[in-house]
């Protein structure tokens, strides 16, 4: 992948000073500007090529449209449900975070809420600072052998399981991805959300938010609980229904609640914060100066490594560009948007195509052909849709165009026989006919091997400007279907082909 480049980063929200100095030590021009409203930030937006946000921005669909020129989204910690991915991706802009700056941050204060809960310190610290001296009234009850239920067993449930063991509480979870074994052997028994709920004497959730997660805990789950159970969201507002939570603390069904997130950030509505059941913080998982060092530090140093090609990482969105940062990949993506760009020009619909299908072809030592076949799909994609109106394709968004065009688009790979060596081969359908081109890399250059039914003595190296002709074979080759001919503008075209210049094309 040819490096992104990225001269001006708006950052749109308090992050630790590091990453303005990181993207600036690098070159890169850094605007700090907070608190904007979203018509301010549409305005703001159109001149940078990077936006580096936290939790507070919600990057919607309108912000992202109107950023024509960004390029990168960049967040300083670990949820990303405050941007619109989908909306980014179309646009082509990559989604960046920091999955593990501020994971030991969040546990840590998951570990004070179930404390907090277990023993009413902040309702009892409340209470002496109003000069009372009240010691029956905030009897607690120890962790010590009571059940943990933490669903959502990533990097921050494993971090609370490990803490809450030393309380000697046994934990047992649930997560649909994270395999039994693994969680078992950080002391994690996992099982069914229907087996978890009535043995918790706390539940605490660590899940992203989306729409499976979205009121995991509600009215009808909360019933399935043990009477009393107390429950902890420092993941995402919403995960636990704040209205069916109202309810469960009202009828005690739900003995306390320890929460950092809201539905609305600041709420607007107070009655769960106000119960005195509830223990709240202003959304502060991520607030220590370590996780914010570590999350400021970690994205600059991201976008610089991205900006440098030397590697991506944290990509949420554009991980087919992982391993496109090898002087190997940047010549089979040039190969794959050249192939495409050709095939396209040989399509005379006016309408895209309807079908494609891409093989990666290499011999059986390597695999790099195998392990390209990703990108090279979505680079001779772009090939191809590069010249569609209204369609600016790159590797990120490519996939999605193609899709939302019904575009069909197959990949599969093959081992060469023979000594025929890393090829890539596409073929098309557009209004039912069938159009085919094959390349590949010779001596670090781009070169088209065949092109219709016409497989070239001498490859076409695919640089600059080249002239095609679609024409009848010579008298001497008889009975041939039509084939093609490609010549540079300059030289003389190929004898053996006669006919008017079809098109040319530049690649
Ligand atoms: N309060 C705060 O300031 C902070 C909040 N967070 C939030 O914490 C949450 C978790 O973060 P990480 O542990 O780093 O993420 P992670 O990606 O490491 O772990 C999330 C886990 O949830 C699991 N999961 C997905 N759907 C599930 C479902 N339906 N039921 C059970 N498990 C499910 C996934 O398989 C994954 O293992 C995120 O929502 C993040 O935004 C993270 C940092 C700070
Ligand atoms: O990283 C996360 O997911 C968080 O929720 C932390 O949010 P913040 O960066 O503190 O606005």
């Amino acid at each position: 992948m040819a490096p992104i480049s990225i001269k001006s980063v708006l950052i749109s929200e308090s992050v630790d000073p590091r990453c303005r100095a990181i993207l600036e030590e690098n070159g890169i021009r850094v605007t700090e500007k907070q608190n904007m409203k979203k018509d301010e930030l549409i305005a703001e937006i159109k001149d940078y090529d990077g936006l580096v946000v936290r939790s507070a921005t919600k990057v919607t669909a309108d912000i992202i449209n109107a950023a024509d020129n960004l390029k990168i989204i960049g967040r300083a910690g670990t949820g990303v449900d405050n941007v619109d991915v989908d909306a980014a991706t179309k646009k082509g802009i990559i989604v960046m975070n920091t999955p593990s700056g501020n994971t030991i941050s969040a546990a840590e204060l998951t570990c004070a809420l179930l404390m907090s809960l277990s023993r009413n310190v902040p309702q009892a610290a409340m209470s002496m600072k109003q000069g009372n001296w009240d010691r029956k009234k905030f009897m607690g009850a120890e962790l010590f052998g009571k059940v943990l239920g933490i669903v959502g067993l990533g990097r921050i449930g494993k971090e609370v399981a490990s803490r809450m063991q030393s309380f000697g509480m046994r934990t047992i979870g649930y997560d649909p991805i994270t395999p039994p074994e693994v969680s078992a052997s950080w002391g994690v028994e996992q099982m069914s959300l229907e087996q978890l709920w009535p043995q918790c004497d706390y539940i605490t959730v660590h899940t992203p938010l989306m729409p499976s997660t979205v009121g995991l805990l509600n009215d009808e789950t909360f019933a399935k609980c043990k009477k009393g159970v107390k429950v902890v969201n420092c993941a995402r507002g919403g995960i636990i229904d704040e209205a069916a939570l109202v309810r469960a603390l009202e009828s005690g069904q739900c003995g306390g609640a320890g929460l950092d997130v809201f539905v609305e950030e600041p709420p607007k509505e107070r009655s769960l914060i106000n119960h005195p059941n509830v223990i709240s913080c202003p959304h502060l998982g991520a607030s220590t100066k370590e996780a914010q060092a570590r999350c400021g530090e970690d994205i600059a140093l991201q976008i610089v490594d991205m900006v440098q090609g030397k590697k991506l990482v944290g990509a949420v969105n554009a991980q087919v560009l992982a391993s496109t940062f090898s002087q190997e990949s940047h010549q089979l993506i040039k190969l794959g948007e050249a192939v495409g760009a050709v095939l396209q020009s040989c399509t005379t619909s006016k309408k895209p195509f309807s079908r494609v299908e891409i093989t990666t072809q290499g011999n059986t030592t390597g695999d790099c052909m195998k392990s390209s076949t990703g990108y090279m799909t979505s680079s001779v994609l772009v090939g191809l849709l590069n010249h569609e109106s209204g369609f600016c394709p790159n590797l990120i968004n490519v996939l999605s165009l193609a899709k939302e065009s019904g575009i069909k688009v197959n990949q599969t790979h093959c081992v060469s026989d023979g000594n025929a060596g890393d090829v890539c081969k596409v073929e098309l359908t557009a209004n039912s006919c069938s159009y085919k081109a094959s390349g590949s890399v010779q001596g670090g250059v781009p070169v088209l091997l065949q092109l219709g039914d016409s497989v070239f003595r001498q490859p076409v190296s695919l640089a600059g400007n080249l002239l095609f002709f679609k024409a009848s074979a010579s008298p001497q080759k008889t009975n041939r279907n039509p084939s093609y001919s490609v010549n540079r503008p300059a030289l003389k075209r190929d004898a053996i082909y006669e006919g008017a210049p079809l098109h040319s094309i530049k690649v």
